[in-house]
């Protein structure tokens, strides 16, 4: 695990003290144009911290707005009010919900990555050229990220014959596990992952969860929605349950996954 940063004390103007991610006050309303102009509340003041080679996953039944905080997270959404602190690899604070958009797609290729269910690439790229660009936008030279684009291919089990092919022809799995090649070839600093083994097959899934749990040991923290108990039980070292977009409670995954008063929606 690696920590080189410096301790900010003050969570209003950077990260807590030895954490890559800290969310504060974080509050998202959607505006329905479509129904009146109607707005809708999907997070109310969320607090969070996440540490190098931390895994935090977020639990709480459909709605309380998980998806939505990954998506602010990542800059997908635009946040009302409230901090969204990144520590960069350099030790600089930035404050992703008020980031000019170029450094945010900086920051997206080299030091924050998000896997969803679904993989979203250029059309006419092969399998093997979208998981080694990744690792090129993450600073590794074309010919380790080519090598190291096979590796993960072959860890997440994408066989060699499909590496050349466009990854529009191939299935929902398959795609699912180029994804999750392409968000952990060379490990970014954050990694958020919404949902990512939901499309797999028990002997892939559980591929891909090993890969998933060596990232602690690269000082990855993460950031995940798991539909999933047992996926949370293995890989979280902290759980946050969200509902009706507020933090309801956080704590290790043995004691949050046990407490029948906590709204959870995950299955076995
Ligand atoms: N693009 C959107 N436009 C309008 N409302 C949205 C949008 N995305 C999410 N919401 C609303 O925000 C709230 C939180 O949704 P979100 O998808 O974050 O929940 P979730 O916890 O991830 O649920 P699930 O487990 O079902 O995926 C819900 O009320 C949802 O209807």
């Amino acid at each position: 695990m690696t920590t080189t940063t410096q301790p900010i004390a003050d969570a209003d103007t950077g990260p807590a003290p030895g954490a890559v991610l800290s969310v504060r006050g974080l509050r998202k309303d959607f505006t329905l144009h479509t129904i009146d102009g109607r707005t809708v509340g999907a997070l109310h003041g969320v607090d969070l911290d996440v540490g190098p080679g931390e895994h935090v996953a977020l639990a709480g039944t459909s709605g309380a707005g998980k998806s939505t905080l990954l998506r602010c997270v990542y800059r997908t959404y635009l946040t009302g009010s409230g901090h969204i602190w990144f520590r960069t690899e350099t030790g600089e604070s930035v404050d992703i919900a008020a980031l000019p958009d170029a450094e945010v797609a900086q920051l997206r290729g080299h030091e924050i990555g998000y896997v969803s269910q679904f993989l979203r690439s250029q059309p006419r790229r092969s399998v093997l050229s979208i998981v080694a660009t990744a690792g090129v936008a993450r600073g590794m030279d074309r010919e380790a990220a080519h090598d190291a684009a096979a590796a993960a291919l072959r860890q997440v089990g994408i066989d060699e014959q499909l590496w050349d092919m466009h990854a529009t022809v191939l299935s929902g799995g398959q795609k699912q596990r180029v994804n999750i090649a392409a968000g952990t070839i060379s490990p970014p600093r954050l990694l958020l992952l919404d949902e990512p083994v939901s499309a797999l097959d028990p002997a892939n899934r559980a591929a891909v969860l090993d890969l998933i749990a060596r990232l602690e040991e690269t000082g990855t923290a993460v950031l995940s929605v798991f539909h999933d108990l047992d996926a949370i039980e293995r890989l979280a070292t902290r759980v946050v349950v969200l509902g009706g977009g507020k933090v309801l409670a956080t704590g290790a995954p043995e004691d949050i996954l046990r407490d029948p008063s906590l709204p959870l929606e995950v299955a076995r």
